[in-house]
This record gives C-alpha cells, sequence and structure tokens, in this order.
C-alpha cells in the first residue's frame, strides 16, 4: 500500500517543475490553442497525481498552480480547481499502475482523425516505431467524470499504443513518465499530419504485422542511448 505525501516534499516540488515545463512543451510543439489540454504526473509511490489547473492560460501555469489530488480527484489543499479532465486522469492511474504520466491535446491533425472517428493506419516506420500498431479510437465520452478514463483503459489495456483518439474529442497519450506521454502526444500529431497528408496523394497501405512488430521491438529496445547518463524512456513508450 502506497502512501500520501504533502505538496512541501522536495520530490513533489520537483515534479511541480516539471509537469509545468511539460505543460510549455504542448504550446511548443503547437499541440494546444488558448487553454485546451492538460498535463499530470503519478506522485511515485503515493496514491496522488499532480494536474493543471482548469481552464487556466498557459502562460500563467507556474509549478505552484499545478494542482495535487488523489487518484479519485480529490484536491489535497485549498486553491485552484483541477482539470475538467481529472477523473479521467484518475481513473487511468488506479487501473494501469504502470502509467507514471497522462497528456491530452486538441492537436488539429489527430483531433481530425478522432472527429472521424477513424484510427490512424501503422503504415510508416515512424508509427510502427512508437505505436506499435494503428493509433486506436476510444468511444465517445462526456467530460467531467471518470468516462473518459474508462475508454482509455478499455482501449489501451493490452494494446501496444500509447495514444488513443477518443471519438469526437481528441487524442489521450499515457506513458510510464510525463515526458513520455508527451513525446506520445507529439508523435501522434506527427503521425496523424504525415498519413493526412499521404491520403491527399493516393492509397495508403499498412505496414505488414511482423515489420511492424520487428520495427517496435527494436526502436523500444535498441534504439538511442543506452548509457548510464541516458534517459532511460528516451525511445521507449512501455
Ligand atoms: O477537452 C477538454 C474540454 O473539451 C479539456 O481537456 C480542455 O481541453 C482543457 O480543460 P482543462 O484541463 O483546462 O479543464
Amino acid at each position: 500500500m502506497t502512501s500520501p505525501t504533502t505538496s512541501n516534499d522536495a520530490e513533489v516540488q520537483a515534479l511541480r517543475r516539471e509537469v509545468c515545463a511539460l505543460h510549455q512543451e504542448l504550446v511548443r510543439w503547437g499541440l494546444v490553442a488558448w487553454t485546451s489540454g492538460n498535463v499530470s504526473a503519478r506522485v511515485p509511490g503515493t496514491q496522488l497525481m499532480l494536474i493543471k489547473p482548469s481552464g487556466v492560460s498557459y502562460d500563467a501555469l507556474t509549478p505552484e498552480t499545478l494542482v495535487l489530488t488523489d487518484l479519485h480527484g480529490t484536491p489535497q489543499q485549498d486553491g485552484a480547481t483541477p482539470s475538467s479532465d481529472t477523473g479521467a486522469h484518475g481513473y487511468v492511474y488506479r487501473a494501469m499502475p504502470d502509467v507514471g504520466g497522462i497528456v491530452h491535446t486538441h492537436s488539429p491533425y489527430a483531433t481530425a482523425w478522432a472527429a472521424r472517428s477513424e484510427p490512424i493506419p501503422c503504415a510508416v516506420t515512424a508509427i510502427a516505431d512508437e505505436f506499435g500498431a494503428e493509433i486506436p479510437v476510444g468511444p465517445f465520452a462526456m467530460i467531467g467524470n471518470d468516462e473518459i478514463g474508462r475508454g482509455i483503459v478499455d482501449t489501451l489495456s493490452g494494446h501496444p499504443s500509447p495514444a488513443v483518439l477518443m471519438a469526437q474529442h481528441g487524442p489521450f497519450t499515457i506513458g510510464p513518465t510525463p515526458r513520455a506521454a508527451v513525446k506520445a502526444a507529439v508523435m501522434c500529431e506527427d503521425a496523424a499530419r504525415t498519413i493526412h497528408l499521404a491520403r491527399q496523394q493516393g492509397q495508403v497501405e499498412p505496414l505488414p504485422p511482423e515489420h511492424i512488430a520487428a520495427l517496435h521491438h527494436r526502436y523500444q529496445n535498441v534504439y538511442g542511448q543506452r548509457t548510464e547518463h541516458s534517459d532511460p524512456t528516451e525511445g521507449r513508450n512501455q
């Protein structure tokens, strides 16, 4: 059983700085408009998470403005209201113990696929590398409770993809760390854009399953640096 912690812990303060910086990555990569989207991180070894305050401008986010909640979305301090998607994030953390970070965006190309409820086919090596399959579509779910979380868990459990396109809403991504989840959000938008462009020029053929499996295995296990000081989640989403 894990124990709660307080927002004064040095570890939580460091995580606040990291999650705040990761929200700026969503802006830097053009994945969010106005106040859309959010990032959360599980506080390791606890039943707590840090998440964006609802409806706050990315310019106004500071480490202190992030909201510490339990995994049912109950704030652990007075102050800002947590993200509208807090119930969804908490549901995923409760159901998927290996998930350490979750990201939601309305990035335009991925959200266009979500608007059509159409999975993104695994038709190029970059999609096989990161997602290991097509990027699946999850059910339409209303915002504000754990319905979205159920859809994410039902779709991604046992699936290699760290991204799901929630129907008529947008992408949600998961990772062992919040940084890995942000990376999956960046790569999901890149995949959505690439296959959209390819479709304008002709038919798109998925890669054969054996090539997808081999590419995914190589990227997750061999690609990149494997030194003592490298980020162990770089190139990996599992
Ligand atoms: O998808 C939605 C609402 O459609 C939300 O995810 C917003 O994009 C951001 O909400 P907050 O995290 O600011 O509450």
